[in-house]
């Protein structure tokens, strides 16, 4: 099945510069929305709570901080990028009583729209932009002068303009620098869990430390480990980015590669498949999101418990030790103003 790319010249900038943008938190993607914004001309105010501590990081970057129903009453676009376990709330009471005909509702990640935790009026335009890649990151490349790919999607079109307005804010932040790809709001909630499930996060981080346990056990040095299975992985995947997996096994030795053919569907078999796609059934079935909105309900007992285990994992204090040593590769993240 084909899909629509667009780029930077089937976006009007003009659109979005016409509106005002309220965006809704200032954490990973929220500061690199209204930041790029801004710097695409675009009027943004932040709606963030009375006592948030992103509140001095918007404000010392220049931007207008209110709160959020604030924000939303005086905005004709309101980007929510408060956290997804927040939104319902934060919707109905501080978004919800502000909308009126005419006004757009966008998100950066479905998961409200997709499982029912929010349900807007049908007089406003409803619609997604979703970058394929981490706020900060997301930011970075928009100062550099490139983008990240973004997914863009409506799930009511009341002004029958809602695609074009979500493209140009798409180009406000750079997206259509690198691809907006037109998607629906299930597509993008149910890839982008189960990528950040099985492949991006959970699968990367699960195999790292796992080959960093195989190798440690058997008596081999911790450091050596940590740049066998940590720090190479990332120069391994920016050939893959740059080039594919082809060019990854161009550049490494015939060695390496036929060990990669031979022995990486030993390690990701049938069973990790299967387990994958029991992940997105889970995903599918609301099964996931259900799950996570009662851990947070529940004050996230499991969640609190597994980020502490992975932080006093033994990867990580060999890691702090020689990233110490590589001043280019210990790059802080900051909100680039
Ligand atoms: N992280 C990423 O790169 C990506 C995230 N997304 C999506 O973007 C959205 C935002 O996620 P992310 O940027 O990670 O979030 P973060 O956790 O990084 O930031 C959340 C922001 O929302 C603020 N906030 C918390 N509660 C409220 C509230 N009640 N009202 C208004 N603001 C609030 C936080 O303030 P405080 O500092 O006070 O906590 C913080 O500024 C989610 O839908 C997520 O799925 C999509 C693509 C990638
Ligand atoms: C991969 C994680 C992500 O989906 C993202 C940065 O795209 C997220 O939710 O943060
Ligand atoms: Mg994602
Ligand atoms: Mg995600």
């Amino acid at each position: 099945m084909s899909v629509e790319v667009y780029y930077d010249d089937d976006a009007d900038l003009g659109l979005i510069q016409a509106k005002k943008v309220a965006v809704i938190g200032y954490g990973s993607q929220g500061h690199a929305h209204a930041l790029s914004l801004r710097d695409s001309g675009v009027d943004v105010v932040i709606g963030l709570p009375v006592g948030s501590k992103s509140r001095p990081k918007a404000e010392e970057q220049g931007l207008r901080v209110v709160t959020p129903a604030e924000a939303a009453a005086e905005a004709d676009v309101i980007m929510v990028l408060a956290p997804d376990t927040v939104q319902r709330t934060l919707y109905a009471e501080a978004i919800a009583p502000n909308l009126a005909p005419g006004k757009a509702l966008f998100f950066g990640h479905g998961f409200n729209i997709r499982y029912g935790f929010i349900t807007p009026p049908a007089e406003v335009d409803v619609a997604m932009v979703a970058p394929k890649g981490p706020g900060h990151l997301v930011r970075r490349q928009y100062v550099d002068g490139k983008g990240v790919p973004v997914l863009v999607a409506v799930e009511q079109d009341a002004s029958g303009n809602a695609f074009a307005l979500a493209l140009s804010y798409a180009k406000g932040i750079g997206g259509t620098r690198a691809g907006a790809i037109r998607t629906t709001f299930t597509e993008e909630t149910e890839t982008d869990l189960f990528g950040e499930q099985a492949v991006l996060c959970g699968g990367a981080a699960a195999l790292v430390q796992t080959g960093f346990e195989v190798l440690t056990e058997a008596g081999y040095a911790p450091e050596v480990a940590y740049f066998e299975c940590l720090h190479e992985l990332k120069l391994i995947v920016d050939l893959m980015y740059e080039g594919g997996i082809e060019r990854m096994r161009y550049s490494v030795s015939d060695t390496a590669e036929y060990g990669d053919l031979s022995r990486g569907p030993r390690v990701i078999d049938g069973r990790v498949k299967e387990e994958m796609r029991k992940i997105l059934s889970e995903v599918q079935s609301g099964e996931f999101a259900r799950e996570w909105i009662a851990e947070d309900d529940a004050g996230r007992p499991n969640f609190t418990k597994w980020r502490a285990e992975g932080a006093a994992h033994p990867i990580e204090e060999t890691g702090r030790k020689l990233r110490g040593m590589m001043s280019w590769v210990d790059r802080p993240i900051t909100e680039t103003a």
